[in-house]
């Protein structure tokens, strides 16, 4: 491996730009739009995402960054070792107030996850991984054991309204008939956190999401005892179409709901 404790240099670098966002938090804000009007972008990404890439680069210097904002790389490398990173997973909330939000740092290798931490600082939590254990606050965690889909709850995660003709309305409603509650929480990697540590039983999206948004997330939830695929089911990769992640215990009704068959 090219990484030299890749879990515990992913920690101290989400735990850094964790606190480096929360100094913002809740106090004045300049928000810009990117590419939507709720797509938000404020100087607390950009500066969070300065201190976790520095953090990276004294850590691995010869190691490709990743990461969300300005004009860092946006392609995860077929081979070798990359890190990515979200400096704010759930701007959205950010802005509003919203606790819910992380700072997100995943390493891969080979175009496979190895290594995962999302610091919650407004909720002082911190999630890490890697290739055999999840951990919440240092404490291992689990998927949940819940079999039954009418005991479900499924966060509907990644926002797919723009994909329009009745898609996401329609999605939504599948799954609420199959499964007993839905989320949406407002942030992938939280999300894919709780999936994790068992709080939610499941997460899915039709759309591809960026690897920041699912990298972590996605490996979190596999050292954690889960199952996360595209939406044809196969095992979810960089390049794969949608995510669909869950305790596996009702993986292919999550499937069938989130991509029906055309018939
Ligand atoms: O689960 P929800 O409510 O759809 O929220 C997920 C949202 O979180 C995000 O990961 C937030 O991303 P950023 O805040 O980093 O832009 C979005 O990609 C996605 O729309
Ligand atoms: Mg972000």
């Amino acid at each position: 491996m090219a990484f030299d404790d890749p879990a515990g240099t992913a920690e101290r670098a989400a735990r850094s730009g964790g606190e480096t966002a929360a100094e913002t938090f809740r106090g004045r804000l300049d928000i810009e739009t990117k590419d939507h009007a709720a797509d938000l972008v404020t100087q607390a990404d950009r500066a969070a995402q300065q201190t976790v890439v520095s953090t990276l680069r004294d850590a691995t210097p010869d190691v490709p960054i990743v990461a969300e904002e300005d004009d860092a790389r946006k392609t995860v490398p077929e081979d070798g070792p990359a890190w990515i990173v979200d400096p704010i997973d759930g701007t959205a909330n950010y802005v509003r107030g919203i606790q819910f939000w992380a700072t997100s740092v995943a390493a891969i290798e080979d175009g496979e996850p190895v290594a995962a931490a999302n610091a919650l600082p407004a909720l002082d939590d911190v999630y890490v991984a890697d290739t055999s254990t999840a951990r919440m606050n240092g404490e291992e965690v689990a998927v949940s054991e819940r079999s039954n889909p009418a005991a479900f709850a499924v966060a509907a995660t990644m926002w797919w309204g723009f994909m329009g003709e009745g898609r996401y309305g329609d999605t939504l409603a599948r799954l609420g008939e199959r499964f007993g509650d839905l989320r949406r929480l407002g942030a992938a990697q939280p999300t894919l956190s709780l999936v994790a540590s068992g709080a939610l039983d499941a997460a899915a999206t039709p759309i591809s999401p960026n690897p920041w948004d699912a990298v972590a997330g996605v490996r979190l939830i596999r050292s954690a005892g889960g199952v996360v695929t595209d939406v044809h089911g196969n095992r979810w990769t960089v390049d794969s179409e949608g995510l669909i992640a869950s305790n596996g215990a009702a993986h292919q009704q999550l499937v069938d709901a989130v991509a029906p068959s055309e018939s």
